[in-house]
């Protein structure tokens, strides 16, 4: 499957994001990834719907909308309308994540569930038919610059066996931590969307980083 880079906007300048963006976008991003999160999920506020609204014009990748939020089945038409293209959904937010999945398609977008780095596989197993993505978080959710936690390349593993069985389409994208020494063993896992927030943007070039992200 392709790799694509996803740079999380996260670790971006907020009082310069959309040149961030477009920044990112002509570096060679396949994915704008924003990560929203409400104090409550996770113990961090970011930026919510208009945020997303104002960056909309800023590129034409799709936004890979991660919600670190409570109940998320509120937001997901408005989080569609204000621009988004995929929306993800955490497990552990979602006591009916199968209807919350039918509500993001019907809602135009792709759909993805995440798992925390302590949520088992077997708690998605049953949707993996369903969804288009599944984001395995690889840092506990909340902030970025966090160091990668090995154990959860086991359940990229895992989650790449069931998904060649049920949906041989489905991507598996990475979260947290993830740098040019921790993407290869994502890679060689089963991934192939690499989220990257502080790794990339420290680097000047980001089109050198995003490639070498890839390689
Ligand atoms: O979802 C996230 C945090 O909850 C971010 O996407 C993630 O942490 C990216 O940042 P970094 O690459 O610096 O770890
Ligand atoms: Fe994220």
């Amino acid at each position: 499957m392709m790799i694509k880079i996803a740079p999380s906007i996260l670790s971006a300048d907020f009082a310069e994001l959309g040149r961030a963006v477009k920044e990112i976008d002509e570096a060679g991003a396949d994915y704008i990834h924003i990560d929203v999160m409400d104090g409550h999920f996770v113990p961090n506020i970011t930026f919510g719907l208009p945020v997303i609204e104002a960056i909309r014009p800023y590129s034409d990748k799709p936004f890979d909308v991660h919600l670190m939020i409570e109940k998320p089945e509120r937001y997901i038409e408005d989080f569609a309308r204000a621009g988004a293209d995929i929306i993800s959904v955490h497990v552990e937010a979602c006591p009916h994540v199968h209807r919350t999945i039918q509500q993001i398609k019907e809602a135009g977008c792709r759909a993805g569930v995440v798992l925390n780095p302590a949520t088992p596989v077997e708690m998605i197993t049953h949707i993996l038919p369903d969804v288009d993505l599944v984001l395995l978080m690889t840092v506990n959710p909340g902030f970025g610059g966090q160091a990668f936690i090995p154990n959860v390349l086991d359940k990229i593993r895992a989650v790449k066996k069931a998904a060649d069985v049920v949906n041989p389409e489905l991507e598996i994208e990475v979260d947290g931590g993830v740098s040019r020494e921790t993407a290869k063993d994502c890679l060689e896992a089963g991934a192939n969307v690499l989220v990257s927030g502080s790794a990339l943007f420290k680097q000047e070039n980001k089109a050198k980083a995003i490639e070498e992200l890839k390689q």
